[in-house]
C-alpha cells in the first residue's frame, strides 16, 4: 500500500468517539489480562487501533450487570425508554459523519455508503423507541363465569448478540433497538474486524442516558469463547445472531443445551431474475444496486442473475457498461464507489468462483482479476451454469454471474433450488407474471422491479436455512418479549 497510515483521530470532529476500550457494566475497561487485538483498515492494510481483547470472565460481568440493570429499566414506563432511545437516535444522526468515517476506516465501504448505513442503523433505534409504546396485551372472554383471562407481554431477559463485519453499525442497532425498547438488558459482541463502530455506538448510548450496566459492548478476538458464554450463562435468555449459516448452526447446537431462544439472520443466495418483458434499464440499475452495494458483501446481494434468452445479450452488454463505470478505491477518497473486500479469504473466494466458472466454459465480459491489496475488479461473467460453484455458494464479492433461461417455470424452479431463502428479486411488467412469480419464490423477501429492499419498517429475515425470526417492522420486537397468560379466579 503506498497510502499514508490512517490517522483516524485527525479525521474526526469528535475524536472521543474513537474508543478502544470495551464498555462493560457501565465502565470503559481494558481486558483483565491487558490483551488487545489489532483493527486494520482493509483499504490500506495499516493498523488503525488496538482494541481490548476480552475473555469469558469479563463477558460474564457484563451479563450480570445487564441482569441487574434491566430490573429498573423494565420498570420504567415505555415513554421513558422511548425518550432515551430517541436521544440516542438524535446523537447518532448528529455524529453521522464521524460514525461514517470510523465505519469506512475499519470496514472499507465508501464514506457515502457508510453514512447511509449510520442513518439506516439509527432508524432502528428511532423505530423501536416508538414501538416500545405499543407493546399491547389482551383480555380473553373467560371460559368459566368466575374467571378473568389476560395476556401481558414482558421483556424476555438479558440478550446476547453476535454480529458480522459487513454492517458494523446497523446489525447491532437492528438488535439492541428492539431489545432495549422491550425492557431487556443487552450484551453485544461485534466482529473482530469491525469493533470501533460498536464502541462508538456505546459512547453515544452513555451520552443518551442508557443506564449503566444495561448495555455492554464486549470486544474480543475469541468469537467462539464469547459465543459459548452466551449459550452457557444461565442469565442469558435470548441469543441473536447475524452471520453465516455455518456459524448459525454451531450456535443453535450450543444453544440447545439451555433451550435458549434464538433469532438467526443467516446466509443468502439471492436470485435476480430478468424476464424478457422487463424494463432493461431499470433491471440493470437494480442489478447494480443489489449486486455491488458494499462491494457485494451483503447477505441480500444478487448472487445468481437469471436472464431470459430474448434479452440475455442486451442485458449483459448494458450491465457490463454500467459495471465499467464503477470506481474502485479507498472509501475515504472522494468519488470512490467500490471499496476493498474485508480480507484475503474474501478475495480468494471471488477468485475461486471466477476460475471455476471459466474452467466450466464461462466468459469474463469485464473485470475478473484481483488488484492491489484487497481490491478486486467489479466483474461480469456470462455462460454460467447450475453446475458451477457460484450457483450454490454465496460469493460475497463483486461478481455478477449471468445464467440464461427460457421459460418462467424454469426460472422459478432454478431460483428456488437452494438451501437458502433470504432475498430474491425479479423484473417484469406483466401483472399476471408478477403475481405468479412473487408468490412462487421461496424467500423471506421478494424485490419486484427493485434491487434495494432494506428498511426498518418492513420484516427482514429468511426461510429455509437463511434464518429464524424477523428483524425490523412491528414484528421485530416480538423476539424480545415473552407472553404471559394470567387466569384470575374471582
Ligand atoms: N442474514 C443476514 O442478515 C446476514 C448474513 N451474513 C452472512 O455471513 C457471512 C459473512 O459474514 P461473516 O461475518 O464472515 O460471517 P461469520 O458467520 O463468519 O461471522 C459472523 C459473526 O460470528 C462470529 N463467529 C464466528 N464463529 C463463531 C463461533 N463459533 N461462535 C460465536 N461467534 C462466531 C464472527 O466473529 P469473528 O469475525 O470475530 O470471527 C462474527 O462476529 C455470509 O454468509 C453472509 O451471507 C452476514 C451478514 C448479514
Ligand atoms: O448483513 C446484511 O447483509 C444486511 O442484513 C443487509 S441489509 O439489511 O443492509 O440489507
Amino acid at each position: 500500500m503506498n497510502k499514508p497510515a490512517t490517522d483516524l483521530k485527525t479525521l474526526l470532529k469528535d475524536p472521543s468517539l474513537l474508543e478502544t476500550r470495551a464498555y462493560v457494566a457501565g465502565e470503559w475497561v481494558n481486558a483483565d489480562d491487558g490483551k488487545t487485538f489489532a483493527v486494520v483498515n482493509p483499504a490500506r492494510g495499516d493498523v488503525i487501533a488496538e482494541v481490548a481483547d476480552l475473555s469469558r470472565s469479563e463477558v460474564a460481568r457484563a451479563i450480570a450487570a445487564a441482569a441487574q440493570a434491566m430490573k429498573h429499566w423494565a420498570a420504567r414506563t415505555a415513554k421513558e425508554r422511548a425518550q432515551i432511545l430517541r436521544k440516542w437516535f438524535d446523537l447518532m444522526m448528529e455524529n453521522q459523519d464521524d460514525l461514517g468515517r470510523i465505519l469506512t476506516a475499519e470496514q472499507g465501504k465508501p464514506l457515502p455508503e457508510a453514512k447511509g448505513e449510520i442513518a439506516y442503523g439509527a432508524s432502528f433505534i428511532e423505530w423501536f423507541g416508538e414501538e416500545a409504546k405499543r407493546i399491547y396485551g389482551e383480555t380473553i372472554p373467560g371460559h368459566q363465569p368466575d374467571k378473568r383471562l389476560t395476556v401481558i407481554r414482558q421483556p424476555i431477559g438479558v440478550v446476547g448478540s453476535i454480529t458480522p463485519w459487513n454492517f458494523p453499525n446497523a446489525m447491532i442497532t437492528r438488535k439492541c433497538g428492539p431489545a432495549l425498547a422491550a425492557g431487556c438488558g443487552f450484551v453485544g459482541r461485534p466482529a473482530a474486524e469491525t469493533p470501533l463502530s460498536a464502541l462508538a455506538l456505546a459512547v453515544l448510548a452513555e451520552r443518551a442516558g442508557v443506564p449503566k450496566g444495561l448495555f455492554s459492548i464486549v470486544t474480543s478476538s475469541r468469537s467462539s469463547d464469547i459465543g459459548k458464554e452466551f449459550c452457557e450463562n444461565p442469565l442469558i435468555r435470548k441469543l441473536t445472531f447475524t452471520g453465516s449459516t455455518e456459524v448459525g448452526r454451531i450456535l443453535l447446537r450450543q444453544a440447545a443445551d439451555q433451550v435458549l431462544k434464538c433469532s438467526m439472520e443467516l446466509g443468502g443466495n439471492a436470485p435476480f431474475i430478468v424476464f424478457d418483458d422487463a424494463d432493461l434499464d431499470a433491471a440493470v440499475e437494480g442489478a447494480m444496486a443489489s449486486k455491488f452495494r458494499n462491494n457485494g458483501q451483503t447477505c441480500v446481494c444478487a448472487n445468481r442473475i437469471y436472464v431470459q434468452s430474448g434479452v440475455y445479450d442486451e442485458f449483459a452488454k448494458r450491465l457490463a457498461a454500467a459495471v465499467d463505470k464503477l470506481r474502485v478505491g479507498d472509501g475515504l477518497d472522494e468519488g470512490v464507489t467500490t471499496g476493498p473486500l474485508i480480507n484475503q479469504d474474501a478475495v480468494e473466494k471471488v477468485q475461486e468462483h471466477i476460475q471455476d466458472a471459466v474452467a466450466g466454459g464461462a466468459t469474463v465480459v469485464t473485470g475478473g482479476k484481483p488488484r492491489d491489496g484487497l481490491f478486486f475488479d467489479p466483474t461480469v461473467v456470462t455462460g454460467i451454469t447450475d453446475k458451477m460453484k457460484v450457483a450454490t455458494e454465496e460469493t460475497f464479492g463483486p461478481l455478477a454471474p449471468l445464467f440464461r433461461f427460457e421459460t418462467e417455470e424454469e426460472a422459478v424452479e432454478r431460483a428456488n433450488a437452494t438451501i437458502f431463502g433470504l432475498a430474491s428479486y425479479f423484473y417484469a411488467r406483466d401483472i399476471g407474471r408478477i403475481t405468479r412469480v412473487q408468490e412462487a419464490l421461496e424467500y423471506g423477501i421478494v424485490g419486484v422491479n427493485t434491487g434495494i429492499i432494506s428498511t426498518e419498517v418492513a420484516p427482514f429475515g429468511g426461510v429455509k436455512q437463511s434464518g429464524l425470526g424477523r428483524e425490523g417492522s412491528r414484528h421485530g420486537i416480538e423476539d424480545y418479549l415473552e407472553m404471559k397468560y394470567i387466569c384470575l379466579s374471582i
